[in-house]
């Protein structure tokens, strides 16, 4: 089933394999990209997300399977520029030419008016220091510029390989509102990081591969696990009971501590109020996304040595 819709354009890929000579770069990956979704393609170094992507915009030939945006295949594209725009590498700008000047040519060379080019230049943040030589861009300016560029046509898929890479807190707060802003338009967003928590909080679905395979793919909600309430209490069997009474069933952690199946707080309070039970600590769950994510990708790291241990 492909997307065809004026509106969202969604990615396919099925089956999709690269190698390089007797390496397995990507092998047999199959995953989907939903429009008005920002979906995190995510893996340790080397675990060959930019192949990937590469071969999704028809940089490098694949070995096997597809890789489609829309239904197409990228070079099948009938409006390329309005299709997808990516932003693959920060640095590969002429270092003597503006900013600016890079974008016009982009602009020129796709029959897009010059307005756009500063219009992208004030959304992205970077209208005054778009004038200076590129040369001169911290790796922050430049994935702004990578990504005003990949902007330029109004494309529906958006496709950023490490997106935040040399942004600050600030920058990757800014960028994080800016794709939010995007994907409720109905983009289809598709961005790399090789740190799960560094994208934790901009993502609404993740794709994790490991030594080119998938291991997950799915709701950035899903590896949050269940929903539940940590409490710590004087006398946590007897609180688990108060609770039981309460319809609400715990479990005790070897640590002492008392996971309710609950996301209401204030009812765990009252329950242990009314038992006579002190609270001494009382939150969230939240899973160890650092945790889980060196779990399924554990020793791939196949760009350092001693990683296929
Ligand atoms: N042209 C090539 N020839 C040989 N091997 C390659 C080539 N391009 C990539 N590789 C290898 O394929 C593997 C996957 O690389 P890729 O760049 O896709 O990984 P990645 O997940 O994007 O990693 P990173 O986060 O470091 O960019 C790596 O081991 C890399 O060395």
């Amino acid at each position: 089933m492909t997307t065809t819709s004026a509106e969202g354009a969604r990615i396919e890929i099925r089956g999709l394999t690269k190698h390089f000579g007797h390496f397995v770069a990507v092998d047999d990956l199959s995953f989907d990209v939903e429009p008005g979704r920002i979906t995190g393609f995510l893996g340790p170094n080397g675990a060959g997300k930019t192949t990937t992507l590469r071969m999704l915009l028809g940089l490098v030939h694949q070995s096997s399977g597809t890789a489609t945006i829309d239904g197409h295949r990228y070079v099948d594209l009938p409006d390329p520029l309005g299709t997808v725009g990516a932003a693959l590498e920060a640095t590969n700008f002429h270092p003597g030419r503006s900013g600016r000047d890079h974008l016009l040519v982009l602009a020129d060379a796709g029959s897009v008016p010059h307005r756009r080019v500063d219009e992208l230049l004030e959304l992205t943040g970077i209208p005054a220091a778009a004038r200076k030589r590129a040369g001169e861009y911290s790796m922050g300016m430049r994935q702004r510029l990578g990504l005003a560029a990949a902007l330029l046509g109004d494309p529906r898929v958006l496709v950023l390989d490490e997106p935040s890479n040399g942004l600050d807190p600030e920058g990757i707060r800014w960028l994080r509102g800016f794709l939010r802003h995007l994907s409720s338009q109905g983009k289809t967003i598709l961005i790399s990081s090789h740190l799960l928590q560094e994208v934790e909080q901009t993502v609404d679905e993740v794709v994790i591969i490991a030594n080119g395979r998938l291991v997950r793919a799915g709701a950035m909600a899903e590896l949050h696990g269940a929903p539940g309430a940590v409490v710590r209490t004087s006398d946590p069997a007897r609180l688990a009971g108060a609770l039981r009474v309460a319809d609400v069933t715990s479990t005790l952690e070897a640590d002492g501590t008392l996971v309710a199946d609950t996301t209401d707080l204030r009812l765990v309070g009252d329950v242990a109020l009314r038992a006579g039970l002190p609270i001494h600590g009382l939150e969230p769950r939240r899973a160890d996304l650092e945790a889980l994510f060196f779990e399924l990708t554990e020793g791939t790291n196949r760009n350092e040595e001693g990683a296929n241990r």
